[in-house]
């Protein structure tokens, strides 16, 4: 009899990122504590977590930058530890700690990146313009302002025309508009077929941005799935907002349907699950002038999975991977 051993499926098509229990561990503390998680491609990933979760010690695992104690991770198929020079060209990586060489103009800086990966001036050129920096391409890089320096630290990273992006807090620095014109870079860079790993402590961003995301506390995944459908798993509550004296705060909250409700600055805030109720019980009471709704964010599954202790939550939303 003949058997026939069926080859592992090629999942590098379709996969970017394979991260398989995944433990670090400094001292006696478990920064990544048994992480699996894949990143598909063309997929944009975000990585949420408070302080000290285990965001840039998984993310310099996957980039290559660190060891992982155990565990098995895959990048665009290749294994990236010990240091793999096959996947440098094909990654473009964007950390706090960005290194710049500073006795040169923003200009030349890229130009100098770009000669690294064989890139020509013009290709320098485009990605200053991209991150809005061509008018200040022939200042010195110690000169720039450092939310500038932030644009050209991720023009590093984009220079070299990268499929796997990794975005380390990219808008930490930056204004309101600057913020906005990056999300706009970034959206592009998505919808040419880029896989980004982006890791964030802006809620709005991730929730603008991401297909999905993974929420680490203490070093394991809490939660990953799409903005989506954490907030609709989460069954977090809608709040309406009226003009504060519009309704005493007893009345407010004797109205069927009404969970809570609060004074906070200059607005009555109604909590509910029955927003479409509480609408029309509110719409009999006073008219609906000055109303507003909100319903609930990323932000709010955060706070809930994070807790003020920022211990794991003990019924993750979803472990799907
Ligand atoms: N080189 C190191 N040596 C010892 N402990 C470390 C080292 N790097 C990180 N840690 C610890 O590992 C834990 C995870 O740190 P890590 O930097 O990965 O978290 P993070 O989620 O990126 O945090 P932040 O949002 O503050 O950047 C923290 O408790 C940190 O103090």
């Amino acid at each position: 009899m003949t058997t026939h051993s069926t080859p592992p499926p090629d999942t590098t098509a379709i996969t970017a990122i394979t991260v398989e229990n995944v433990r670090k561990r400094y001292g006696d503390r478990d920064a990544v504590d048994g992480v699996s998680l894949a990143v598909r491609r063309g997929e944009f990933f975000g990585l949420l977590g408070p302080n000290g979760a285990g965001k840039t010690t998984l993310v310099e695992i996957m980039e290559g930058l660190r060891q992982a104690d155990s565990g098995t991770v895959r990048v665009l198929g290749q294994s990236p530890w010990p240091r793999n020079t096959a996947l440098l060209p094909r990654m473009g990586v964007q950390t706090q700690s960005s290194a710049f060489f500073v006795r040169q103009t923003a200009r030349e800086h890229l130009a100098t990146v770009a000669g690294l990966y064989r890139h020509d001036r013009a290709a320098a050129d485009r990605t200053l313009a991209s991150v809005g920096l061509t008018e200040q391409r022939d200042v010195y890089v110690e000169n720039l302002s450092g939310g500038q320096r932030q644009r050209l630290a991720i023009a590093s990273a984009l220079v070299h025309d990268p499929e796997l992006i990794f975005l380390d807090e990219p808008t930490a620095a930056l204004d309101p508009q600057a913020r906005r014109d990056l999300w706009e870079v970034l959206r592009a860079l998505k919808s040419e077929g880029r896989t980004i790993v982006y890791t964030t402590h802006h809620l709005d961003e991730a929730e603008a941005l991401c297909d999905r995301v993974a929420i680490l506390v203490g070093g394991r995944i809490a939660a990953l799935d799409s903005p989506h459908q954490l907030v609709t798993a989460a069954g977090a509550p809608s709040r309406l907002l009226l003009p504060a004296g519009r309704i005493p705060v007893e009345d407010a909250d004797a109205i069927p349907g009404v969970d809570r409700a609060t004074v906070q600055g200059g607005s009555l805030v109604l909590e509910t699950a029955a927003p479409g109720k509480v609408l029309r019980a509110v719409d009999a009471l006073t008219g609906l002038d000055g109303v507003m709704t909100r319903t609930a964010t990323l932000e709010d599954v955060y706070l809930e999975l994070t807790g003020a202790a920022g211990e794991p939550a003990a019924h993750p939303h979803s472990t799907e991977s």
